[in-house]
């Protein structure tokens, strides 16, 4: 049988760089940003969740369920996954954040099947520089080890994921796959870029 994967869409920070500006709702090109991403990941899952922590009425527009953090206390990423883990039926929960706008349109299925091949738990994206470490396929069961991890006042995802058995997944083919933009100054040189 086939794996259910879901994936969740985080648009719950503060985008303090963008000058506080949800930035799943700034337009990048004449959409919203977390249109884009929703555009890349749709055709890869099952379900979307949108996590958002203002705007709710707004993000629902898109058609999809908006969790906010379970936690309202801004707690960094991790407070939105842990909020989607507890709502997802899926065997597989991709995470992605809004202001990607170009994710790989073959980011499930290469992750799955790194998380397969290695018999890993996680796996967390790389662009061949670095990690991606809020680009991640997990299992569901990891919610527990993701409260216990938060309950100690812990708040950094690499740490966390450095617990399990985490396999990078190499994007090096797709370089610009992960741009993101949490600046006005990378908005707009991003738009230069697609428009050429
Ligand atoms: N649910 C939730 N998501 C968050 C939180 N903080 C950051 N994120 C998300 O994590 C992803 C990566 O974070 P950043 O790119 O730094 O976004 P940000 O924190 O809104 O922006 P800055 O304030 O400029 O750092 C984005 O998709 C954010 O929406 C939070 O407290 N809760
Ligand atoms: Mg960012």
């Amino acid at each position: 049988m086939s794996q259910r994967i879901d994936a969740v869409i985080l648009a719950g920070g503060m985008a303090r760089r963008m000058g506080g500006n949800d930035k799943g709702l700034v337009e990048l090109n004449g959409q919203p940003m977390i249109k884009h991403a929703i555009d890349r990941i749709k055709p890869q899952v099952k379900e979307i969740l949108i996590n958002a922590n203002r705007n709710q009425n707004h993000y629902a527009e898109f058609g999809y369920k908006v969790l906010s953090d379970e936690d309202s206390g801004y707690l960094g990423p991790l407070a939105g996954m842990i909020t989607a883990l507890g709502h997802t039926l899926a065997d597989y929960l991709l995470v992605v954040p809004c202001d990607c706008p170009l994710l790989p349109l073959d980011l499930v299925p290469r992750m799955l099947a790194a998380i397969d091949t290695n018999n890993a738990e996680l796996a967390v994206a790389s662009d061949g520089k670095r990690e991606q470490p809020v680009v991640l396929l997990m299992k569901p069961e990891l919610r527990a080890s993701m409260k216990a991890f938060l309950d100690a006042g812990e708040r950094k995802i690499d740490f966390w994921y450095a617990k399990h058995q985490c396999v990078v997944c190499d994007f090096s083919d797709q370089p610009n796959a992960f741009v993101n933009v949490n600046t006005p100054e990378q908005k707009q040189q991003l738009s230069e870029a697609i428009a050429k």
